[in-house]
């Protein structure tokens, strides 16, 4: 719909997380973790509380730095980038508790994401220099069309803070997405749903990928979300990574039942 189809090569994956590791004072939060994400792919990244998965993600955004290891994505170091040249890189991110301009309505809020990509600077803005009209039009015409694809049309004028929690999650992917992003970084995106939207939302992850050509790294509680969603699996505990595979092979790593059950639960299962 909306994506170029073809953006780098594609057989580097487009997220390569190598020996990275994270301190914070005396606390390994990341130790030498290691694996890839290729290119339309749906990895999830699983693990207990504070096995590590928010510290990963704070360092692909770049809110944290890593102590040792390197980050690439398409091809190049992320870890030697300065901060300020993050924004239309082309990684889009959510949050656990959500990020928006509560006083605004949603239309704004995804168009403040359509900016944040092709903004027309300063003074071409306030003197409305040509091209600003353009630019205009196309990301309201672009915020409309991720409105419709994420199903808030009925509410686009009406402010965020005045919806329900699950409709806001949704005007926070619709604004993640409208800086078009080739990664898209969904930090527990099931957290606080009520039945019927965790259903739906393992479809709209896949339409992500499917029709909006957007490779997916997810963190999530949610098992049944995460195993039924993703290619690929990533597990940490303890800052590093014990297990990656397809969903299946990692439900049945013993150290990922141990991580989660304790060890009686694993002897149980082995038995
Ligand atoms: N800014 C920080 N300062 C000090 N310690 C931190 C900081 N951020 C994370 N940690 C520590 O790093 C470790 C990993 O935490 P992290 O939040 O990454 O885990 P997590 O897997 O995301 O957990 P959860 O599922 O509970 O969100 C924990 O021991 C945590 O206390």
């Amino acid at each position: 719909m909306i994506h170029d189809t073809d953006r780098g090569d594609k057989n580097t994956p487009l997220l390569r997380i190598d020996a990275v590791s994270v301190r914070f004072g005396g606390i390994v939060a990341l130790d030498g973790v290691s694996f890839d994400v290729r290119r339309g792919q749906i990895c999830g990244l699983i693990g207990p509380n504070g096995a590590g998965k928010s510290t990963l993600f704070n360092c692909l955004s770049r809110l944290y730095e890593c102590s040792a290891g390197r980050i690439e994505f398409d091809g190049h170091p992320l870890t030697r980038l300065p901060r300020h040249r993050m924004a239309g890189l082309g990684i889009g991110r959510t949050f656990q508790n959500l990020a928006l301009f509560r006083t605004m309505t949603v239309r704004d809020n995804v168009l403040v994401g359509c900016h944040s990509k092709h903004h027309a600077g300063f003074l071409r803005n306030a003197f409305r220099l040509p091209g600003v009209a353009a630019i205009e039009s196309q990301a309201r015409a672009r915020a409309d069309q991720l409105i419709h694809f994420l199903d808030l049309d009925a509410v686009a004028d009406r402010e965020v803070a005045d919806l329900p929690f699950g409709t806001q999650k949704r005007v926070e992917l619709a604004r993640a997405l409208a800086a078009e992003p080739q990664l898209l970084l969904l930090d527990e995106p099931a957290c606080g749903l009520n039945h019927e939207e965790l259903e739906s939302l393992g479809t709209l992850i896949r339409d992500i990928r499917d029709r909006l050509n957007v490779t997916v790294l997810l963190v999530e509680h949610h098992m049944s979300l995460v195993m039924g969603v993703s290619d690929k699996v990533v597990a940490l505990n303890f800052g590093k990574k014990i297990a990656e595979g397809s969903p299946a092979e990692v439900r049945a790593h013993p150290e990922v039942i141990r991580a989660y059950l304790g060890e009686e639960a694993e002897a149980e299962a082995m038995a």
